[in-house]
C-alpha cells in the first residue's frame, strides 16, 4: 500500500473516531438527563434489567454487523459504567448542597504522573469545578494538608490487588478527624521507563516507590544484579530518571505518567498479577450524606473487648442485619501491644436502617467504634447477560 493510500485510510479512521466521541458525549448528555428524572422521582440510579435488555439487543445488532458478542459486551460495560458513575456523582452532589466547589484543592502522594495523581484526575473529572493538584512527599503530609485547610480533599491509596492493604494509610486514618467521602479503583500498569532508547540488559539501577517493588517482586527477582533504589513516590522516581538521562537507569511507573517526563516505556506489565488495581479513598473535613438511590459503602474502625469470640460476635451483628462486609483489616494499636484496631468496609448507608441497627448493637459490644465515612460505592459490577439470550438469533 502506498503511503498516500495509508494516509487516506487513516484520515477516514480518525473521522470515524471523532464521530464515535461525539456520539459517546451525546449518550452521556442523555444519561445525565435520565439522572435528573431519577432525582426528581427518587428512582435508584442502577437498573440492571434495563442494562441487560440493552446488552442483549446490542449483541444481536452487533452480530448482524459482524461484531463479536464479547467485544460488544466489553465495550458497553465500559460505557455503562461511565454513565452509572456520572449519574451517581450528580446525585451525590445534589444530596450535599454547597459541596461543589469552584476549585477543588486536592492533596495526593507524589507529583504529576504518580498513580495517586492519575487517580485524582480520574475522580475529579466527573465532578464540577477546577482541580488544583497539591503533590506531597508523604501520606502524613497529604492528610495534614486537608486537616489544616490547605487542601479540600486528599486522595489516598488504601489497597492493591497484588500487595494488599497499604498499612501506612490505615495508620493515618487512626489519628484523623477527616471523613471518607468517596472511593475509586484505578488500574495500576507498572512499566519500565527510561530516558533514552536503551534495553533491559543495560539497566543497572532501578528507582521506584516501595509499593511498586512489592507488586513487581517476580520481575525484580529475574533481573539479577540491578541496584534497587526506593523513592518517596513514583513521580520522584520518574523525575530522577529524566534528570539523569542515562541508558543504565530506569524507573517503574505508569506509561501515562512517564510521558509527562518524556520517558520511554521499554517493558510493560511488570506486576506479579496481570490484573493489578488499586483502590483509593477520598477524604475531606466534612462527612457527606449519600442518597439512598445509589449504593453506598460505610467504613468503620473499632476495637473489641479482649475476650474469646469478641470479633465473631461483632461480625455476627453484621450478619444479623444482612450487611455484606467487603473488607476487614486489622492494625496494631500504638502503645497497646498485641491489641488490634479493626477496619471494616460494609455495603450500606449510615442513613439506612440496617447500618443504624448494626451500629447501635456494635456500640454495646465493642470498646471503641467510629464511622470513618459513608460514601458512594464506585464498584460497578458489570451486568451479566445469560449466554443463551446473548447468542439467540
Ligand atoms: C441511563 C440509565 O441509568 C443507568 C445506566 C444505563 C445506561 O448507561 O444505559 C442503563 C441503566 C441504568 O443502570 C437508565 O436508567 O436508563
Amino acid at each position: 500500500m502506498s503511503d498516500q493510500a495509508l494516509q487516506v485510510l487513516r484520515e477516514k479512521i480518525s473521522a470515524v473516531d471523532e464521530q464515535l466521541l461525539a456520539l459517546i458525549s451525546e449518550r452521556r448528555t442523555l444519561t445525565n438527563d435520565v439522572a435528573e428524572t431519577k432525582i426528581a422521582h427518587h428512582i435508584p440510579v442502577r437498573d440492571q434489567k434495563r442494562e441487560e435488555q440493552l446488552l442483549i439487543s446490542l449483541i444481536k445488532k452487533g452480530k448482524a454487523l459482524g461484531l463479536d458478542p464479547h467485544y460488544v459486551t466489553q465495550l458497553f460495560h465500559v460505557i455503562i459504567e461511565d454513565s452509572v458513575l456520572n449519574q451517581q456523582a450528580m446525585l451525590a452532589e445534589r444530596a450535599n448542597p454547597g459541596s461543589a466547589l469552584p476549585l477543588n484543592r486536592v492533596a495526593f502522594l507524589g507529583d504529576k504522573g504518580s498513580y495517586s495523581y492519575l487517580a485524582t484526575q480520574k475522580y475529579f473529572s466527573r465532578r464540577p469545578g477546577e482541580l488544583l493538584e497539591l503533590g506531597c512527599q508523604s501520606f502524613s503530609e497529604v492528610v495534614h494538608k486537608v486537616e489544616n485547610g490547605e487542601a479540600d480533599y486528599a486522595v489516598l491509596p488504601i489497597e492493591n490487588t497484588t500487595s494488599g492493604s497499604i498499612n501506612e494509610v490505615y495508620d493515618q486514618l487512626q489519628h484523623t478527624e477527616l471523613s471518607i467521602i468517596g472511593e475509586l479503583t484505578h488500574p495500576i500498569r507498572h512499566t519500565l521507563l527510561t530516558a533514552t532508547t536503551t534495553s533491559l540488559e543495560k539497566i543497572k539501577t532501578l528507582y521506584a516507590h516501595p509499593q511498586v517493588f512489592t507488586q513487581c517482586s517476580h520481575f525484580l527477582a529475574e533481573l539479577g544484579n540491578v541496584e534497587v533504589k526506593t523513592m518517596d513516590s513514583t513521580s520522584s522516581a520518574m523525575l530522577m530518571v529524566s534528570e539523569l538521562q542515562r541508558d543504565d537507569v530506569a524507573a517503574i511507573g505508569s506509561e501515562a505518567g512517564g510521558n509527562l517526563y518524556g520517558l520511554i516505556a521499554i517493558k510493560s506489565n511488570l506486576a506479579n498479577q496481570k490484573e493489578n488495581h488499586s483502590r483509593f479513598i477520598v477524604v475531606a473535613r466534612q462527612a457527606v450524606s449519600v442518597p439512598l438511590q445509589i449504593p453506598a459503602k460505610t467504613t468503620l474502625v473499632m476495637s473489641t473487648v479482649q475476650k474469646p469470640g469478641s470479633l465473631v460476635e461483632a461480625l455476627t451483628v453484621l450478619k444479623n442485619n444482612n450487611i455484606n462486609m467487603t473488607k476487614l483489616e486489622s492494625r496494631p494499636m500504638p502503645g497497646n501491644p498485641w491489641e488490634e484496631m479493626f477496619y471494616l468496609d460494609v455495603e450500606g448507608n449510615v442513613a439506612d436502617g440496617p447500618v443504624q441497627n448494626a451500629l447501635a448493637a456494635l456500640k454495646d459490644i465493642t470498646r471503641y467504634i467510629k464511622v470513618l465515612g459513608c460514601y458512594p460505592s464506585e464498584e460497578i459490577s458489570p451486568t451479566k447477560v445469560a449466554a443463551a439470550s446473548a447468542l439467540a438469533e
